[in-house]
This record gives structure tokens, sequence and C-alpha cells, in this order.
């Protein structure tokens, strides 16, 4: 992608580390004039050992992309990246125009609408599906003062919101500890909606899922584009090519090539590095 000189984020305006206290809203992030995330020219080293070489990757605001690649492609490191659980020795991070990631911690970069989900479901499993959801969305108070905490109509309303998407919506009562695997995948992703965040990075949403639970699973996140940008990490093509609009294929920490799923299977770098293993 070339960036013409008004979409390039102005580094001038970045948003200085100390300004936590205005990092609390997601309505900072400005995409007018060129993507959600803007990733350049990153890298990472681990021990001399390049896990991401020189990657630039760009999302739009609202797009649903699938991110895949071989074993230690640098998947977890690129998103590591993103979320700021690793700094990268060189390279450019920024959600829209003016929050250069790279001077924000972890917990910053949640509060400014980045939310990542891991592969294994981390839900609370004494609390009720409701009472998870309930939880996500107070980040600052502890769980029974969160739990005690009256809800407004306000808050009630955003919580049956994230049930119906979730499809949760009949069992808000139900222990999370019982849920099915599908169930507790959908109830944590439900958990990071309530922090409305403007972009979600899912970690292979489907591994052990049934087939029943993979297709609502695909329904979600194509439900979720639009109105937040969704980034997919995952190994299942099946999967990938029934919800993916663009797909980025990375290769030894860089992107090796980006189109639709059609155009990435008959691309021959990707049928020699990936698909043709
Ligand atoms: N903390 C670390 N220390 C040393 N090497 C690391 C570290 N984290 C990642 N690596 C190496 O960096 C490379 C990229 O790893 P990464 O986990 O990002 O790949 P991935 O595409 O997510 O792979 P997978 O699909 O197996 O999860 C791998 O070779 C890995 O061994």
């Amino acid at each position: 992608m070339i960036w013409s000189t008004s979409a390039k984020p102005a580094t001038k305006g970045r948003v200085p580390v100390n300004m936590t206290s205005d990092l609390d809203s997601p309505l900072l992030v400005d995409t007018v004039h060129g993507p959600v995330l803007y990733l350049e020219d990153v890298s990472v080293s681990f021990d001399g050992f390049k896990a991401l070489n020189n990657l630039s990757l760009y999302i739009n605001d609202g797009e649903l992309r699938c991110i895949i690649g071989a074993n230690g492609a640098g998947k977890t490191t690129m998103m590591d990246v993103i979320t700021g659980k690793t700094r990268p020795d060189s390279g450019t991070v920024f959600f829209g125009q003016r929050i250069d990631l790279l001077t924000l911690n972890e917990q910053q970069i949640a509060n400014v609408g980045i939310g990542r989900k891991f592969q294994k479901p981390t839900v609370f499993e004494a609390l009720t599906v409701f009472e998870n959801l309930e939880l996500a969305m107070s980040s600052n108070k502890s769980v029974w003062a969160s739990l005690l905490h009256k809800l407004s109509g306000e808050q009630r309303d955003q919580i049956e919101e994230v049930l119906a998407l979730i499809g949760l919506q009949e069992i808000p009562h139900r222990l999370a500890g019982i849920l099915s695997h599908g169930q507790k995948q959908w109830l944590e992703i439900g958990m990071l909606l309530m922090q409305n965040p403007r972009v979600l990075l899912v970690d292979e949403p489907v591994a052990g899922m049934t087939s029943q639970e993979t297709e609502r699973t695909a329904e979600l996140l194509v439900s979720l584009a639009g109105t937040h940008s969704v980034i997919v990490v995952e190994h299942d093509m099946a999967f990938v090519r029934s919800i993916a609009r663009t797909v980025t294929v990375l290769h030894q920490g860089s992107v090796l090539a980006e189109g639709s799923m059609d155009e990435i299977q008959a691309n021959p770098k990707v049928i020699e590095v990936y698909l043709g293993e």
C-alpha cells in the first residue's frame, strides 16, 4: 500500500504516554484520512532471530481481516506488538492518525479501544454469563464492587444487546463453568464487546469447536465487522474462506501476500511456502 502524505499518521500530533486520562475514550481515534491500525517497518528480534522483519500492515476501519501463516510466521508476535506486550526494535505502530501505540502500555492500549481475545477462554467459571458481562463492563472496580454496583438502565441494555449478539440471551443466569467450549468463547468475545473496542484481535477462535459452533462463530465475527475492525488469526482455512474479505499471509515475519482468498490460494509464492506444505 502506498501512503499519500495526508494519510500517514502525523508524528507531530503523537499522544504522549502520560496523557492517560485522555485515553479512556475510543472516540479519540481519528481514521478520517487512513486506516484504524497502521504498522510500518516493524521488526522484533529474539536473540538475533527476527520474529518480525520490517512488517507493514494496514487495517481499515470496520474491516474483517484474516491473518494466516505457518507456525513461527510471526502472527502472535504481531498481536503482541499491537497490544503492547512486546516492544518492537524498530518501526511505527499507530491507532488511527494520532495515537502512537508504542508510547502506551498494555492497559492503556486496551483502554483506547483495542481488545484481544486469546485462544483459551478465560471467563470467570463460578459466575453467571450475565455477571461475567457485568464484570467486563467495569475495568476499575473489584469483582465484588462490580457485582454489588447497581446497573443503570443503559448498562442493562448494553448487556442485553451483547447477550443477543453472542447468542446467549436464553441463558444469562447459567454458570459460565458449565457452558460448552463454543459458548465460553462467545462469552469471552462478549466480555470484550462490553468495553466497546474499536479493534478486536481474535486468536484462533474456532480451535476445538464443533462445526455448528464454528458456523455460529463465523456469523458472529462477520456481524461485528463494520462497527468494529476485526483481525482474526486462524489456521482453519475453510473457516477463513467462510469469513474473509481480505487475507494477509505472513511468512518469516513479513507480509508474503495479501488479497482475497482466491487470490491468495492462486499465488505461487503462497503455494510454495504455505499452502503447498
Ligand atoms: N519470547 C520469545 N523468545 C524467543 N523466540 C521467540 C519468542 N516469541 C516468539 N519467538 C520466535 O519467533 C518466531 C515467531 O513466533 P510467533 O509465535 O510470532 O509465530 P506464530 O506465527 O504465532 O506461530 P504459531 O502459529 O505457531 O503460533 C518463532 O520462531 C518463535 O519461536
